[in-house]
């Protein structure tokens, strides 16, 4: 009796302890918004104070946190095209590499580099930062040292730096001794046999052939340059960390006369300051490349889960705001390329589906199609993006979300490369978030990341641009929003709803269906909750007068604050998702407890899904499929 007792005060204890830290989890969730909301207002900041010191250059108040070592118009300079070097950078990048001009901050970085600066660069993924090194490497005399992490991406530049006819090479581990040989011949060779000597980091760190090598190289002034490659992995405080980047402060030590470049896509203004004290580089020039596309407009709209009018609101608005104009819509699976595609032919509209399984004749022709604007509009799977380089692409539409904020970003960044202005629409529906889970579940935060985006698109009041600069860190240049964003743009509109009883239902609901031994998919959730489901459960719980799209909206709410969550069972077919009580959940039984969504305040359902459909009396929505019949004999005579 006395152990039952006992066990009955451990059992309370703990209990209490849990509901204590299921509290402080709620308090660090609202920590890191406010956290996330305080360093957006800090750049903000930061880009005014450094506009007013601009503004007065002689003024010595830099704080050091935003000290620039050259103030924007001697930045400026570094753009312009009078340099001794630059007509055979211009001559080099057409006829060597093939490309037809240079990326925003690529020639300043070749002017600074070429100038003899310790240079950082700091530019998002794909956006061409090798070219900064390669293409001087090409313009200058003796040869280039460019450290990387990893042989797999040496190789992969060498390949491509052969396939161009510009001669490169690579030691590491794996090299053979007559291969090595001939490098570290070559290295002090006057007549340079090459223009990139890719290393690891372990062979600085541990070939004393080679740091001899180098040496009379540099006495020769055949070493013309160092390049980083991702110079993050310097830092413990980044996210790839390598022991052996440690060592590399020995080059600047032993090659002071060398402008040394670093190269990343991930660091933060700590982890520079770290990487410039392991690199002995005394106040590199940092160009970061900002990660907010200012041209671009960011906007979510409500899909309804049920019916296709998220269709006919994507047709409206290719045959309006986007008349003539080239675009891509990112669908989910190659079914749904297939049938939106034609849902859209129907409409009148000329649209091309592309997804991987095509035969690749198919795919090549209706990217060559697109590419020279005799078809506006495809209709891909994120099978369509390598490669895609279209300037003047005015609209990405996201007919169902990507699986991360990140890929998100990648995704819609295809439009608007020209510079001007261009529309990233997302659409967001309840039954796609699980659909998404299907694809995710397998990987390492994958389910995080996707939560994360679902929070992008349920927001309603917070500019998109902040939340996808969080995802960056503090190396978003926080250049303002200025209004292209729907949530700037209506930034008063929005309200607090107190959902707390909404929640107390649904986990009364999920009670219930537990006990009953019953696992309740996202979609039967809602339906039983709106009384649509078994009569026994109509019987037993509170249903809720919410419509659909606001019960939807309530439930992804709770599994974003984690008072629900996701679990799934896979079949050898399928992956199967239910929705469970969260760690959050015991909270709603403290009587005092509130839980509270945010919604736009003058956006009815029927108008947030959009102007292809309207709400049919009594509450059933009904959808107009003006022109969508069989697909037209205009767009027929078109695809063939
Ligand atoms: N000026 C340019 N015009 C057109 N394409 C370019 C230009 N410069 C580079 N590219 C292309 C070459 C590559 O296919 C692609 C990505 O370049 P790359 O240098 O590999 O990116 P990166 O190093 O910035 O990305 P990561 O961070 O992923 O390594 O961009
Ligand atoms: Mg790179
Ligand atoms: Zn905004």
């Amino acid at each position: 009796m006395e152990g039952a007792g006992r066990a009955n005060d451990v059992q309370a204890e703990l209990d209490s302890v849990d509901s204590e830290l299921e509290l402080i989890e709620l308090q660090i969730a609202e920590l890191l918004q406010k956290q996330a909301e305080l360093t957006s207002r800090k750049n903000a900041l930061l880009q005014q104070l450094e506009e007013a010191c601009d503004a007065a250059p002689s003024s010595s108040s830099h704080s050091a946190t935003a000290a620039p070592v050259m103030n924007k118009q001697e930045m400026q300079r570094y753009d312009g095209t009078d340099f001794p070097w630059y007509k055979e950078l211009e001559r080099h990048l057409k006829d060597t590499f093939h490309l037809s001009k240079f990326r925003p901050l690529q020639l300043r970085a070749m002017n600074l580099s070429m100038s003899s600066k310790d240079l950082f660069l700091v530019m998002p993924t794909g956006r061409g930062k090798s070219l900064c090194y390669q293409l001087p490497a090409v313009c200058s005399k003796g040869f280039t040292l460019v450290i990387t992490p990893l042989v797999s991406l040496m190789e992969d530049q060498i390949m491509y730096l052969n396939s161009v006819n510009v001669p490169g090479v690579m030691l590491n581990a794996s090299s053979s001794k007559e291969h090595s040989k001939t490098v570290m011949a070559g290295l002090t060779d006057v007549k340079a046999p090459f223009k990139l000597v890719y290393v690891t980091p372990e062979k600085i760190a541990k070939s004393k052939l080679l740091m001899s090598r180098l040496e009379k190289a540099y006495n020769a002034n055949l070493l013309s340059r160092i390049a980083v490659d991702e110079v993050h992995c310097c830092s413990q405080w980044g996210h790839d960390f390598r022991p052996d980047y440690k060592l590399l402060g020995i080059l600047k030590r032993q090659f002071p006369r060398v402008p040394l470049l670093g190269l990343t896509a991930t660091a933060t203004s700590s982890v520079l300051k770290d990487c410039e004290k392991i690199l002995c580089v005394s106040k590199p020039v940092t160009l970061t490349a900002s990660f907010n596309r200012t041209n671009l407009y960011y906007e979510v709209r409500i899909k309804d889960s049920n019916n296709n009018a998220s269709i006919s609101d994507i047709a409206s608005l290719i045959d309006s705001r986007y008349k003539n104009q080239s675009g891509i819509v990112y669908v989910f699976s190659q079914k749904d390329a297939e049938f939106v595609a034609s849902e859209l032919q129907k409409r009148d509209i000329l649209a091309y589906p592309y997804h991987a399984t095509m035969d690749p004749v198919d795919k090549s022709r209706v990217h060559h199609k697109w590419a020279s604007n005799k078809v506006k509009v495809v209709v891909a799977t994120v099978a369509f993006g390598m490669g895609i380089d279209k300037p003047d692409v005015r609209f990405v539409i996201h007919h169902t979300i990507s699986k991360s904020i990140e890929n998100y970003y990648q995704e819609s960044g295809r439009a608007g490369r020209d510079g001007h202005p261009a529309d990233c629409i997302v659409y967001f529906g309840f039954s796609d978030i699980f659909r998404v889970s299907t694809m995710v579940v397998m990987e390492n935060v994958g389910q995080q990341k996707l939560l994360k985006m679902v929070d992008y698109c349920q927001n309603v009041d917070r500019c998109r641009r902040s939340l996808m600069a969080v995802h960056f860190d503090e190396v978003w240049d926080d250049e303002g929003c200025n209004q292209m964003c729907d949530t700037c743009r209506h930034s008063e509109d929005h309200t607090s709803m107190d959902i707390t009883q909404h929640a107390r239902e649904v986990v009364q609901l999920l009670e219930l269906a537990a006990s009953m031994n019953e696992k309740l998919t996202p979609l039967k959730l809602v339906d039983a909750w709106m009384g649509r489901g078994p009569a026994k459960h109509r019987r037993l719980i509170q249903t809720t007068a919410l419509s659909r799209l606001q019960a939807e909206a309530v439930i992804v709410q709770l599994l974003l604050q984690g008072y629900l969550r996701e679990d799934f069972s896979f079949t050898p077919y399928t992956t199967h998702f239910y929705m469970k009580l969260g760690a959050k959940s015991p909270l709603l039984k403290n009587q005092n407890h509130k839980v509270s969504m945010k919604r736009r305040a003058s956006v009815s359902d029927s108008v947030a899904v959009g102007s292809g459909q309207t709400k049919a009396k009594g509450g059933k929505r009904s959808v107009h499929r003006a022109g969508a019949g069989p697909v037209s004999k205009k767009v027929k005579e078109d695809l063939l």
